[in-house]
């Protein structure tokens, strides 16, 4: 099996090294693609997998495509590619709200997966949401899975709302994360801790709470009420929070997010 990863940003390069270090690929099968010719270079030189900027040179090798363009690049890819690609290819888009249909009438082909990676998939911690067309038969959907495990974990859902939903949970979900992270450490610097400090303080309670959260059954309020004593900091801390309607925010966030999603793929 052949797989070809267009777009070696972000997304398509955490994609490409999981690929080849799960050993599922080996490097000879991983093919990469960016229009960006400066990069393209500097990957050649510090990467094991074969790099292209000439999609005519490598499209039709490949078994699977992965497409890790932003969804504004799509009418310049697909102008490119929709003479070159064949029926029995398969597409794994990772793009935020482009649709499946999309996908198929852009490119003249049918077996689409319709994938939402998170960042962490860059150290192996990624959560990806993904759904396929009808036209994706059940074999193709297991090694499809199996190539998206390498990130991390994958959710199939039976839906394009759900992965557009998935996007304004988990796909954007950790920038919310480094929201609240960031805006710890400036709380921090403000009381007068060092910028080393303050990034110690807000990383490893971080990690602490995670790793509580996932090694019981106790839910995130249970876990709150834990850290807060009757009267106490915590309490003035979550307190403040719902007087300022923390919570609604975020889920109004989120939404925004969600809606999102949706609007890019009209
Ligand atoms: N970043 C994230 O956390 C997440 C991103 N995604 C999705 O992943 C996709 C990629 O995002 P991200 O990796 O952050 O974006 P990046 O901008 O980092 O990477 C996209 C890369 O694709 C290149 N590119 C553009 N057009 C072409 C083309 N026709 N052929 C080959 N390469 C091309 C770009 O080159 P150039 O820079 O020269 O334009 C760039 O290097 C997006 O659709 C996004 O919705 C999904 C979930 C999370
Ligand atoms: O912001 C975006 O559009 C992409 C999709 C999810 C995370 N980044």
């Amino acid at each position: 099996m052949k797989v070809l990863v267009i777009g070696a940003g972000n997304m398509g390069l955490a994609y490409a090294k999981a690929l080849v270090k799960s050993e599922l690929l080996s490097s000879d099968n991983l093919m990469i693609s960016d229009t960006d010719e400066e990069k393209s270079k500097q990957l050649e030189t510090i990467s094991r997998f074969d790099v292209y900027t000439d999609l005519a040179e490598c499209l039709p090798a490949a078994d699977i495509i992965f497409i890790a363009v932003k969804p504004y690049h799509i009418d310049d890819l697909f102008g490119n590619i929709k003479s070159k690609i064949t029926e029995d290819q398969l597409v794994i888009s990772l793009m935020a709200g482009v649709t499946i249909q999309t996908i198929q009438d852009g490119l003249g082909i049918s077996k689409v997966v319709r994938a939402m990676p998170n960042l962490p998939a860059q150290v192996g911690k990624g959560l990806t949401s993904f759904t396929a067309s009808e036209t994706v038969s059940r074999l193709e959907l297991s090694t499809v899975e199996n190539l998206l495990n390498t990130t991390g974990k994958s959710v199939r859902l039976d839906t394009e709302n759900d992965i557009d939903a998935s996007t304004g949970i988990s796909g954007s979900g950790p920038a919310y994360v480094f929201y609240f992270m960031q805006s710890m450490m400036d709380a921090a610097k403000k009381m007068g801790f060092s910028d080393h400090d303050s990034k110690v303080l807000v990383s490893q309670t971080f990690e602490g709470a995670v790793e509580l959260f996932n090694k019981s059954d106790l839910s995130p309020q249970s876990w709150m009420n834990r850290v807060a004593s009757k009267g106490g900091t915590t309490r003035a801390a979550l307190d403040s929070m719902d007087d300022n309607n923390v919570r609604q925010l975020i889920e109004d966030a989120a939404y925004a997010a969600f809606d999102r999603a949706v609007e890019l793929g009209k």
